[in-house]
C-alpha cells in the first residue's frame, strides 16, 4: 500500500474535526505506513484526547497534538486554522472530516439551526480549507482530503439541510481542486450512510458502511491519485440512477 503524494509519504497531517470516527479509523491506518505526527482540531476536548489516546495505545513513537475549533464560530476559524498550520514545518496532508448531522425535522423550522447546519459543514470547512490550500500551495505540494457526503449528490426531503450544505462543499472542494492543481491535490470522499456516532439514532439503511471501510477507500484513493472516491465503491452507480429520477418518483422514496 502507498500513502504518498508524488514522492513524499504521508507523515505530517493536520484533521479538522479530529473527534470524527472515519477520521480516527483513517489514522489509525496510516499510523500503520507513514504517520509520524498529526495535530486533531475540534470543538470536544473529551473525543480529540480519546482518538490521542488511541493513537498513542498502537503507535507510541507518534506525536499527537489536540487543539480547539468550532467551525461554527466563523469569526474565529481562520485565525486557529493559521495558528495550527504554523506548528507544523511540513505539512503532507489535511482531513477535513468536521460535519454535523442535526435533528433534521426539528432544524428544518428554526432559521438558527439551519444557519449551524449550513456554518458546521459547509462556511466554516470552506474558510478553513482555503487557509489550507494557501499554505500547501506555498509549500509546493500536499494532499487535503474532504470528507463529502452521498447526501450532497442529489439532495432528498429527509436530510435536505445537511445535504445542501455537502453540495456546497463537494462543490467547493472540486473547484478548490482545479485550482491548485497540479502542485497540491485535492480528494473528495463520498461515503453512503456510515454507522459512527453521527447516525447512531437513525435506522440502519441496507449498504450501510463502517468508519474502517471508509477508511480503506480512502487509502485506496490515495494511492490511486483519485480525485472523487465513493465509499462503497457502488455507490457511484447507484447515486447515477438515483440523481436522474423524475422528482416525482423520489418523493416516494422515504429515504
Ligand atoms: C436520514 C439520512 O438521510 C441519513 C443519511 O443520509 S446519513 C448521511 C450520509 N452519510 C454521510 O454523510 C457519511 C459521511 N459522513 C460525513 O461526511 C460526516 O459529515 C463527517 C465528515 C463528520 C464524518 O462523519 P463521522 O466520522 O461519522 O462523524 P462523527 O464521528 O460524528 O464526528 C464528527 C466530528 O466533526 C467535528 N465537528 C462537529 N461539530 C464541529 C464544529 N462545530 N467545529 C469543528 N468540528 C466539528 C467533531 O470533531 C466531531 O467529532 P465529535 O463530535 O466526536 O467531537
Amino acid at each position: 500500500m502507498t500513502t504518498s503524494v508524488g514522492r513524499r509519504p504521508l507523515e505530517h497531517v493536520l484533521v479538522l474535526g479530529g473527534g470524527s470516527e472515519i477520521a480516527r479509523a483513517l489514522l489509525m491506518r496510516l499510523a500503520g505506513v507513514s504517520l509520524r505526527s498529526v495535530i486533531l482540531m475540534g470543538p470536544h476536548a473529551e473525543t480529540l484526547k480519546r482518538t490521542r489516546e488511541q493513537l498513542l495505545a498502537a503507535f507510541p513513537k507518534l506525536t499527537v497534538v489536540t487543539l480547539a475549533l468550532d467551525l461554527s464560530e466563523l469569526q474565529t476559524v481562520d485565525m486557529a486554522v493559521a495558528q495550527a498550520l504554523k506548528r507544523l514545518e511540513v505539512i503532507d496532508c489535511v482531513i477535513m472530516a468536521a460535519g454535523w448531522l442535526g435533528a433534521q425535522e426539528m432544524d428544518e423550522r428554526d432559521p438558527e439551526s439551519v444557519a449551524h447546519t449550513l456554518t458546521v459543514n459547509f462556511s466554516g470547512p470552506a474558510m478553513a480549507l482555503t487557509r489550507c490550500a494557501e499554505r500547501l500551495e506555498e509549500q509546493g505540494y500536499g494532499l487535503m482530503i474532504v470528507l463529502s457526503s452521498v447526501a450532497g449528490e442529489r439532495v432528498r426531503r429527509s436530510n435536505y439541510l445537511y445535504g445542501a450544505a455537502k453540495a456546497g462543499l463537494d462543490g467547493f472542494a472540486l473547484g478548490l481542486a482545479d485550482r491548485v492543481h497540479p502542485k497540491v491535490s485535492v480528494m473528495v470522499i463520498r461515503p453512503g450512510f456510515v454507522s459512527t456516532a453521527m447516525t447512531r439514532s437513525l435506522a440502519t439503511p441496507p449498504l450501510a458502511t463502517t468508519a474502517e471501510r471508509v477508511a480503506s477507500d480512502i487509502i485506496r484513493g490515495i494511492s490511486s491519485g483519485a480525485t472523487i472516491v465513493w465509499s462503497p465503491r457502488s455507490m457511484r452507480a447507484i447515486m447515477a440512477i438515483y440523481r436522474h429520477l423524475p422528482r416525482a418518483i423520489a418523493r416516494q422514496i422515504r429515504y
